[in-house]
């Protein structure tokens, strides 16, 4: 270190210039994004300007790259809007979530397509995926599996009967706090509301400080937080963007039973998405009701060493659907590798579907 004292003025001058630096450098990147939008359109009068696999190399890149004192992840961040701002002025991107306003839901879709997609929301999850089939937005977000509470099947189960695909997917860390509007006597508190999914991640937690209020299940934590306006004895259990949309106050924070607790958000729509270098594939496959019928469906993955990372069973809703697994795997359907074994369960199975192939989570 050397002793000459850094003055405050010297400081703020350099910040100014790096940030004049910094705006010319993201006009230029701004420019170049509208000249891949020209090119696009040149190629192709129906170009879809959203890229997630390129998207995802971009952000990739910038982690690898990164040095510091930033880390990795807050970087990916700044980068995720800079690129969400180039590709509105490409052509805005319209994503439909699971609502009202303020769940997770919407908080993992800002995340994934950044602030400047136009996020609409919806009233249950097969309003999203009608949404995206009938082309009213370019993307749906819906939520499929939470680490403390499992499996979303109601998600699981709309994918049997539509055409969607799967194009990303996002992880999201959830923390929730208990909250309570101006009007709430906070020793008085004999009622919560909230999703049950998240009565279900905060479990210990209410049975440790509120075992004797009664516990409200509703349609969404966005939900609980507005009824708590409304009764000065409730209070609600909810994340971070429903306690600011309606005003709420946090009185415990993180009341999550584990730490590690996330959601796992799938993107849907109907663009099959090439590869990134990094990717992961869902299947539906329906096998017929034998014994040794699973053992037939998993072998080929073991066989040629792909990684599985989930395994879902459903019951069946039609006759030709017997067992219906839903399977997630490491690798895209145009690796060779991937191409073989697809091959090999589409012999073996009564029914396979490929839902999609798409970057693995990068934020
Ligand atoms: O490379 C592209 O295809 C672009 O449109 C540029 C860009 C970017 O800003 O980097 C913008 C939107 C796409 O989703 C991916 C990347």
């Amino acid at each position: 270190m050397s002793d000459t004292p850094i003055h405050l003025d010297d400081l703020r001058q350099r910040i100014d210039q790096l940030d004049g630096d910094i705006l010319r450098l993201i006009s230029e990147r701004a420019n170049c994004a509208q000249q891949v939008a020209h090119v696009k359109l040149a190629q192709d009068k129906d170009a879809v300007f959203y890229r997630p696999e390129r998207e995802a190399q971009v952000l990739r890149r910038i982690m690898a790259l990164n040095k510091g004192p930033l880390d990795s992840e807050e970087m990916a961040r700044l980068f995720r809007e800079i690129m969400s701002a180039c590709l509105a002025l490409e052509q805005p991107v319209k994503v439909a979530y699971l609502g009202p306003e303020g769940t997770f839901t919407q908080q993992a879709a800002l995340k994934h397509f950044g602030e400047s997609a136009v996020s609409l929301p919806m009233a249950a999850i097969d309003e999203v995926f009608r949404e995206v089939e009938a082309g009213a937005v370019n993307y749906g977000v819906v939520p499929v599996e939470n680490s403390t509470e499992g499996v979303v099947n109601h998600t699981l189960d709309t994918f049997m009967d539509s055409s969607i695909k799967i194009c990303g997917e996002v992880v999201l860390r959830i923390h929730h706090h208990l909250l309570i509007s101006e009007t709430t006597r906070q020793d008085k508190v004999s009622r919560i509301y909230s999703h049950p999914q998240s009565f279900g991640q905060c479990r210990k937690w209410l049975d440790a400080h509120y075992p004797h209020a009664e516990r409200v299940p509703v349609s969404s934590n966005a939900e609980a937080a507005k009824l708590v306006k409304t009764e000065w004895h409730s209070a609600a259990i909810a994340g971070d963007m429903a306690a600011k949309l309606y005003g709420l106050e946090r009185i415990a924070d993180k009341i999550e039973d584990r730490p590690d607790n996330s959601t796992r958000f799938l993107i849907i729509g109907n663009q099959d998405i090439p590869m990134s270098g990094e990717d992961k594939t869902s299947i539906v496959v329906a096998m017929r009701n034998q014994p040794g019928a699973l053992h037939d469906l998993l072998e080929p993955f073991h066989r040629h060493k792909i990684d599985l990372t989930r395994i879902e069973t459903r019951p069946s809703r039609t006759g030709v659907w017997n067992y219906v697994f839903f399977i997630d795997f490491k690798g895209h359907r145009d690796e060779p590798q991937v191409a073989a074994v697809l091959e090999e369960v589409r012999l073996r199975a009564s029914e396979l579907r490929v839902l999609g192939s798409y970057p693995q989570g990068v934020l």
